[in-house]
């Protein structure tokens, strides 16, 4: 190691991927998406091209799966890197992917992989901050817990930094909480069509806000009409499974880990999304990640939801829907918080910050005390 095959491309006009724990299940299968699907955002003439950088500890596994899927007839670059090579990995990298850590078994809590997880995310930072131009990488993280490895990497970040803000990293990097999103989507429409003996082709959007956890995901199924049709006990079963999906295919998997392959597709949605901005097919990408909100929001907001945007600013960080530029985070969108339900304001929302402060804390003690 390491390999490099078919780049003869100049860095400049070269958009890379960097996908690390590439030989996990969520790793490999997202890094298949990515060889076989993302090219697919190349406009018809252009001088630019993609480069896939998968990075795993395992060297025997990512040797044979990055072998494997360099034969693909895509034109998608790739290189991939074990152990200590993680530098020319992340080199010149625009998008850094992380499904590197332990998954869960039936059992465990998401807070029960804090400790090995925690260590290991905050080893990538310190890569990261090493290797890549802070000024433009965006950093999108999958490990569990996402509520307390995003801030495991802000604060690390910050301490590196040692006061310095000027490269604005703390604005690009995000938690991937899709996983969720496409849930609420896909639990709702068999609702429905359950309920109404409609089939539809189209997918229904649910956002779904503040963290990756039990009690801090917030599934807002008030903004969408088909969830009106449905019987109040239906939509707190549909609360209920959105919250605990991820244990649904944990228990399923029955030890051999949790979701990988609908994960797999919800981080490609979100690379995508990033992919399409730094490509410039998109000014401006709109999409729900969980993210720190201090320091840069703008207020576009009427004052009934005033009281709710201070309790979740509070927070620190937490998922709601923002628009992101090439600089990261440019505004987040409060307004759907005017319109929130009685039971989505006076009882999901409270349960979940209060859970999703404690989760933040603790990945901020962890940098903390372990300088
Ligand atoms: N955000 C979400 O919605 C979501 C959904 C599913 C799973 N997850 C989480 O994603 C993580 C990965 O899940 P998985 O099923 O792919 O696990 P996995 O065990 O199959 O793969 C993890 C990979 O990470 C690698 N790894 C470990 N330490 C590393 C390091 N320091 N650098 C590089 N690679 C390293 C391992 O060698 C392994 O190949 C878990 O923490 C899981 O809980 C998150
Ligand atoms: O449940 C897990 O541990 C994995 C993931 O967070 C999920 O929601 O499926």
């Amino acid at each position: 190691m390491p390999h490099q095959i078919t780049d003869n491309s100049n860095p400049s006009e070269q958009i890379k991927i960097c996908v690390l724990g590439a030989a996990g299940g969520i790793g490999q299968s997202l890094s298949l998406l990515l060889k076989t699907q993302i090219h697919y955002l190349l406009p018809s003439h252009t001088n630019k091209s993609i480069n896939l950088s998968l990075y795993d500890i395992n060297e025997e596994v990512i040797n044979g799966v990055a072998t494997d899927l360099s034969h693909i007839d895509t034109p998608i670059n790739m290189s991939w890197y074990a152990g200590h090579s993680i530098d020319r990995c992340l080199q010149d990298a625009n998008i850094v992917v992380i499904p590197a850590g332990m998954p869960r078994k039936p059992g465990m809590t998401r807070d029960d992989l804090f400790n090995i997880n925690a260590g290991i995310i905050k080893g990538l930072t310190d890569s990261i901050y090493q290797h890549c131009d802070l000024s433009k990488v965006f950093v999108l993280v999958i490990s569990n817990p996402v509520n307390s490895l995003v801030p495991v990497m802000h604060y690390r970040f910050k301490q590196l930094l040692n006061g310095k803000t000027d490269t604005g990293i703390e604005r690009r990097i995000f938690g991937i909480t899709k996983l969720d999103i496409v849930r609420a989507s896909t639990f709702l429409k068999s609702e429905y069509e359950t309920a109404t003996g409609q089939i539809s082709s189209n997918m229904p959007f649910v956002p779904v806000i503040g963290g990756h956890s039990g009690e801090t995901i917030l599934p807002l199924f008030s903004q969408n009409n088909w969830s009106h049709v449905l019987p109040n006990e239906v939509l707190q079963h549909l609360i209920y499974r959105v919250q605990y999906g991820g244990d649904e295919v944990v228990k399923a998997k029955n030890g051999k880990g949790s979701a990988t392959l609908s994960m797999a597709h919800a981080a490609f949605k979100c690379v995508q999304d990033f992919v399409n901005l730094i490509l410039g097919n998109a000014h401006e990408i709109d999409s729900i990640n969980f993210a720190t909100l201090r320091d840069f929001q703008e207020r576009p907001i009427t004052q009934g939801a005033e009281k709710l945007l201070n309790r979740i600013e509070n927070t620190a960080f937490f998922a709601i829907p923002m628009s992101i530029n090439l600089q990261g985070t440019n505004s987040v969108n409060y307004n759907l918080l005017n319109n929130l339900n009685a039971h989505e304001t006076n009882e999901l929302l409270p349960l979940c910050l209060t859970k999703l402060k404690k989760n933040i804390e603790s990945g901020k003690v962890f940098i903390e005390s372990s300088a």
